[in-house]
């Protein structure tokens, strides 16, 4: 069991990674909620494994609960199902000082948070992230929101969970698609700020091999996540380093209507395709897209992809939040482990078209 602390003043809250906490989960939350109602946001892939065991565990702890499951995949995470959500709270009577629980990957996280954030202008909402992504990731730092057409995570906001509850054996169940996903991220930690955790990642070849480790590899992962959060929660600077790999990889996203790429694999090929780019510009060593390629391939990510109108993929691409009046802000690698945050302008991807 391991515990980490995400300073942030009076939205600090506390990290919780430890096997079988699953089947703790109520006495945990009786230790810091005293309501009586919870609202367990969920989806139908991790609703049949792990929500009628949550449901349950809540009732017998003596809580009145309500279980809101949406469909599984990153559609979910749309506008339109916010009033979905709304709607089922007000059935319940949900009131301000009552608990919501995001119970599944990214996509359930992101867009409960943002509901929590929303719904009679903020309740409280706690993360059992499921999903390897979710564990290493988005259950952690506050930013909850939904995908528009035209971008991904285009409206959102800033809402810290009160606690985050990690249960690594909840991976058990989760598709191997969806386990390499997740490992899209988890090299990113390696490449940002941590070249000795990327050369670990490059001695693990299966992911029985990875699940032998998770615990220490979900550690390194959450404690490099709250460091960041803890010295820029709003994205101001620091932080925008977690978005290494994102400003193509979002595009990529948004490009092909959330269908084609899922988040990791995205994030993984812009990763690879920006560091090439500043290779190219001189920016980076020489050889290092090489190895986060080859890392990326020993998981069975992707690393390339194909674009037929570079024009509106580049326009995609302006709307990146990170970019302020008419500069972009580009993450780069100095080398494996350490990471920059650059002004460019968009003709600093002008030869991406030419080495995808
Ligand atoms: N808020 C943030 O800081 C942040 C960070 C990274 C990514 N994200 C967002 O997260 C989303 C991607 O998250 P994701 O990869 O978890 O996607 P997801 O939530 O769609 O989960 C992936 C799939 O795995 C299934 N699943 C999850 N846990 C499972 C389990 N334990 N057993 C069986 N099936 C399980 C889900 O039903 C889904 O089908 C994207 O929208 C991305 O933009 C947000
Ligand atoms: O927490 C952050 O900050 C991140 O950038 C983490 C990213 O992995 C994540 O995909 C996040 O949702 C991206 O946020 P956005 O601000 O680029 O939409
Ligand atoms: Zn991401």
């Amino acid at each position: 069991m391991s515990e980490l602390q995400v300073g942030l003043g009076n939205n600090s809250y506390t990290i919780v990674i430890e096997n079988g906490l699953r089947h703790r989960l109520p006495e945990e939350i009786k230790k810091i909620y005293s309501g009586s109602k919870i609202a367990i946001v969920t989806d139908n892939n991790v609703g049949m494994y792990y929500g009628s065991q949550l449901e349950s565990g809540l009732q017998a702890a003596g809580y009145e609960t309500v279980l809101i499951t949406l469909p599984a995949g990153e559609h979910t995470k749309d506008f339109m199902v916010l009033p979905r959500i709304y709607d089922q709270l007000l059935d319940f009577q949900l009131t301000r000082d009552e608990l919501i629980i995001a119970l599944g990957g990214g996509v359930i996280g992101d867009v409960t948070g943002f509901a929590a954030s929303s719904y009679l202008r903020g309740v409280p909402f706690i993360q059992i992230p499921t999903s390897l992504l979710a564990q290493v990731d988005s259950s952690i730092g506050g930013k909850v929101g939904v995908d528009l057409a035209r971008g991904k995570n285009l409206v959102g906001a800033f809402y810290q969970p009160k606690k985050v509850f990690i249960d690594p054996q909840m991976l058990d169940t989760l598709p191997d698609h969806y386990f390499r996903d997740g490992m899209g991220e988890v090299i990113k930690y390696g490449c940002i700020k941590n070249a000795a955790f990327f050369d670990f990642l490059k001695t693990m070849h299966t992911r029985e091999e990875l699940m032998l480790h998770i615990e220490d590899i979900l550690y390194t992962c959450c404690d490099i996540k709250r460091r960041v959060v803890e010295t820029d929660e709003k994205d101001t600077g620091e932080r925008m380093l977690l978005n290494f790999g994102h400003t193509i990889g979002h595009a990529l996203e948004t490009y092909t209507d959330y269908s084609k790429y899922s988040h990791g694999e995205a994030i993984t090929i812009g990763m690879v395709a920006i560091t090439r780019l500043s290779e190219k510009k001189g920016i980076t060593k020489p050889g290092t897209a090489d190895e986060i390629e080859a890392l990326a391939k020993q998981i069975g990510l992707p690393t390339e992809f194909q674009v037929g109108e570079w024009d509106s993929f580049l326009a995609i691409m302006t709307l990146d939040k990170k970019n302020l009046g008419d500069h972009l802000k580009v993450i780069l690698l100095k080398e494996i482990g350490e990471s920059i945050i650059q002004n460019e302008s968009i003709s600093f991807f002008d030869d991406l078209e030419r080495i995808v």
